[in-house]
């Protein structure tokens, strides 16, 4: 109840005065989400309530009826997909386990993990980011678990997001697992904040890229990868 209680408190007025004498303070310098110290004070649950409860008001400003039966479900429906759905790699809680295993075969060759369906949300209009994430690395040592790289792609996915820090974002994540530098990233996706609305261009799409080590320095790793990946 108290931890209800004072979360409240950050919900209103004062919540938006608190970031705005924050200033810069706030905002993520890196390629890390620019989340708050105290992003994870409240429960799922308390947060699909009170997510609900403001959604519920925006839908009422709209003008929308809310006791039609097809709409009074929805401020809760769409707060528990934020929270455990399409936002839930918010929280460090739901990163997946990586497992690892020896390069006993020795395998030195990159591996390419290629088509990586990923959805995602554009942090500035919250609307779905789709696309193609393609991975590879080379071994030093350790073997990841094929599916594994599916996951991690999809864990930083289910993010408000720009495309080039989620590049970032699997990239490093990955040099930090495999204790390798030699990880190339590539993302190839769609911004329906570019084609449902505004510009409304429906064929451009976003290319971005993350090489580290040997993706990097050497051009014949580099062209090796993007030789296996079909943008
Ligand atoms: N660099 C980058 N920009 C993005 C990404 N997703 C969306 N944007 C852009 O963020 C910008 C936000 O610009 P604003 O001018 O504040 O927003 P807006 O008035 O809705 O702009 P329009 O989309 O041009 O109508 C837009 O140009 C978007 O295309 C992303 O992943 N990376
Ligand atoms: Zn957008």
């Amino acid at each position: 109840m108290k931890q209800k209680e004072t979360l409240l408190n950050t919900m209103g007025i004062n919540y938006a005065q608190e970031i705005e004498e924050m200033g810069e303070d706030h905002v993520g310098t890196s390629y890390e989400t620019p989340l708050r110290a105290d992003a994870f004070e409240m429960d799922d649950d308390l947060k699909i309530e009170l997510i609900g409860k403001h959604f519920k008001e925006i839908m009422h400003i709209m003008g929308l009826d809310l006791s039609d039966d097809s709409l009074k479900g929805t401020p809760h429906r769409v707060a528990k997909m934020y929270v455990k759905e399409i936002f839930s790699g918010l929280n460090p809680k739901n990163k997946p386990a990586a497992k690892l295993f020896e390069n006993k075969y020795k395998y030195n060759e990159m591996l390419v993990e290629k088509d990586i369906t990923f959805f995602s949300n554009c942090e500035h209009h919250f609307v779905p980011i789709y696309g193609k994430a393609h991975v590879a690395y080379i071994s030093n040592g350790t073997v990841i678990g094929l599916s594994k790289i599916n996951r991690i792609v999809q864990y930083f996915a289910k993010r408000p997001q720009v495309q080039e820090r989620l590049t970032m974002q699997i990239g490093n994540e990955l040099k930090e697992i495999l204790g390798t530098n030699d990880v190339a990233v590539i993302l190839d996706a769609d911004h329906m904040c570019v084609s449902s609305r505004g510009i409304n261009d429906v064929n451009s799409s976003t290319v971005t890229s993350f090489y580290g080590g040997k993706f990097e320095k050497d051009e014949q790793t580099r062209n090796e990868f993007l030789k296996y990946v079909s943008l």
